[in-house]
């Protein structure tokens, strides 16, 4: 394998009982919450649009600020007001109010974003089999770029808002609430949609304005290969009957390529559907820069951790990488499985020797996933996460390994990290 060097919290019962005067006070300290989560979300720039002013008329503008709350009157903590909540604003004025002790995560907690094909899978499977994590049903529940209806991805000057019935459903089913509550906030709830990384910025800063405390996973994996790994589950998909493809689906105009090397026609290569895959602006699907740059202008830097696929997936560096996040996490590292699953794994049963490419080939696709990884590196170090030189190592080394597998006729096997 062409593989380069790599350098207890106790559960609390949340009692359910809470007195009526109790109650009445976290109505309203919710309603001078909410009013002060609006303003401050604005403050920080997240919400420059005339329209993110939430849909107030300009009656509600002119009210008179409100009184400040008499400490005496306020509901114990966040996990009080979360128990009712229904929608993100809610949820905003639950994270505003002090934690009470052990109650050690927000909710949600968490999100791995991406990258697709970058084992996040595998990740949300571990991380669902740790005892302080509460995985989102579905996994990729999808919720901000799709079934919430939550953005105008064409315009970010356009009103951001997800639809309120979604908005409910996704925290109560999606996200459990309940199981996070009665925990008393001894879990940590994470979802793993992971292609929230490509989408537009808009979702990532709607998200910021949602749920600003989140924090947030992001697997790297070297760019050839995750392409490839993309190409390669396109054609396993195309050798499945029309009813039982996936409900992403979308017909691609690699397809007829993927058709030709499936049937085996002479010469057709995954380098050539590959090219086809990768369109007129190749760099574009090499450019993770370009998606997390929306991320990074959105949420502080803190607030992310970085994995590179090929040392999360390193038996050697596999271990320390997982520990690390965890403690990122907040998660308690010791109470963690013991293995990180091999999901949606192809690259085994899939030309395991390497997909044949001509050296020139293969070169080309190294020419532009060097200047793209180039600028990764950079912006990684810039914000702090990683140490460029460190990361442009591990793929440098998987391209030179790849370079060294050709012959004297140029013909070589690529393998994937
Ligand atoms: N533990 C472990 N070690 C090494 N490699 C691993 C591991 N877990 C997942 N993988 C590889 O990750 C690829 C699938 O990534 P994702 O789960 O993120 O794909 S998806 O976007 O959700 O479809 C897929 O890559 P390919 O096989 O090249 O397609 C998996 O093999």
């Amino acid at each position: 394998m062409c593989r380069p060097p790599i350098g207890g919290h106790g559960k609390r019962p949340f009692t359910t009982v809470v007195p009526s005067l109790l109650g009445l006070a976290a109505a309203a300290m919710l309603t001078m919450l909410i009013a002060t989560t609006n303003s401050s979300s604005s403050m920080m720039g997240l919400c420059k649009s005339a329209g993110c002013m939430g849909g107030l008329n300009s009656k509600e503008r002119q009210l008179p600020p409100l009184p400040s709350p008499n400490p005496a009157m306020l509901p114990s903590g966040r996990l009080e007001l979360l128990h009712g909540c229904t929608d993100f604003r809610c949820l905003r004025a639950a994270h505003a109010l002090p934690r009470g002790p052990g109650q050690a995560f927000n909710f949600p907690h968490f999100f791995v974003i991406g990258f697709p094909k970058c084992a996040t899978t595998s990740l949300a499977a571990y991380l669902q089999r740790h005892p302080q994590a509460v995985e989102s049903n579905p996994k990729e529940p999808r919720m901000f770029n799709a079934v919430g209806n939550c953005s105008h991805p064409d315009s970010p000057t356009l009103r951001w808002g997800c639809d309120k019935a979604q908005e409910e459903r996704y925290l109560l089913r999606t996200l459990k609430r309940d199981v996070v509550v009665e925990s008393g906030l001894s879990r940590a709830a994470f979802e793993a949609s992971t292609d929230y990384s490509w989408t537009p910025h808009v979702v990532a800063s709607g998200i910021r304005r949602e749920l600003p405390w989140l924090k947030l996973v992001v697997s790297i994996r070297e760019p050839i290969s995750t392409a490839i790994s993309g190409v390669v589950h396109r054609l396993q998909e195309l050798g499945r009957p029309k009813e039982e493809q996936s409900d992403w689906w979308v017909p691609e105009p690699v397809d007829e390529c993927l058709e030709r090397m499936r049937g085996g026609t002479n010469g057709t290569s995954m380098a050539d559907c590959l090219r086809i895959r990768l369109g007129g602006d190749k760099s574009a699907w090499f450019d993770y820069t370009r998606a997390m740059a929306g991320w990074l202008h959105a949420f502080p830097a803190e607030q992310f951790h970085v994995l590179q696929y090929e040392n999360l997936t390193a038996p050697g560096s596999r271990e320390a990488v997982l520990a690390d996040m965890q403690r990122f996490l907040g998660l308690d590292p010791s109470l963690a499985p013991r293995e990180l699953p091999a999901e949606n794994s192809r690259k085994g049963s899939e030309h395991p020797e390497g997909w044949p490419m001509r050296r020139e080939q293969y070169e080309e696709f190294v020419g532009i996933a060097t200047a793209a990884s180039h600028r990764l590196a950079e912006q990684l170090e810039q914000h702090g996460l990683k140490d460029g030189e460190q990361w442009l190592e591990a793929w440098e080394a998987a391209w030179s390994c790849n370079l060294a597998s050709c012959d004297a006729n140029g013909d070589c096997l690529i393998q994937l990290t």
